[in-house]
């Protein structure tokens, strides 16, 4: 049996007080240039995954979570050329600070009716309908 390469990245629905959605897009160069993803990142070692994602929305977006406003919502389990993604994404509907791009990344807040219109890597799509149950 071939070696599987597991890639664990965590990554959070940030849902606004209008129930919308943060998506960011990923900047050119990287692998999925131009998609639409949930903020988040990999596990360093040593952390929590709830640690990883508070690190990574506060580098990313610039906001403070603390980690009882984060809540499981589900996952995403796929099969890319490389690796296996395992992506555990949580939901959060309050942390402190305004959501800016501090890397670079476009940003977009989306309401459930439109999140079909931003592309987004194939790992997300088996969770777009879960959003959407609890967003419409
Ligand atoms: N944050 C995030 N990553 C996702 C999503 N969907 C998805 O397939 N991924 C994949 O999970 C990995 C995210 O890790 P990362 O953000 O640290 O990866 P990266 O390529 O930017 O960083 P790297 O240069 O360190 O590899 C990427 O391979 C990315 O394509 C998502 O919704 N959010």
């Amino acid at each position: 049996m071939a070696d599987i390469k597991l890639t664990l990245v965590v990554a959070c629905a940030l849902i606004d007080a209008d129930k919308r959605v943060l998506l960011a897009q990923r900047p050119e160069g990287k692998a999925l240039a131009g998609l639409w993803e949930f903020p988040g990142g990999k596990i360093e070692p040593g952390e929590r995954p709830e640690q990883t994602l508070i690190r990574e929305l506060h580098e990313e977006i610039g906001i403070t979570v603390s980690e009882p406003c984060l809540a499981p919502l589900t996952f995403a389990s796929h099969a890319y050329e490389t690796f296996h993604l395992l992506m555990p994404l949580y939901i959060c509907r309050r942390w402190e600070g305004l959501a800016v791009a501090r890397e670079g990344q476009n940003l977009a807040w989306v309401r459930a009716s439109k999140l079909r219109d931003y592309p987004m890597p194939p790992a997300d799509i088996p969770l777009l309908p879960h959003l959407m149950d609890l967003l419409l």
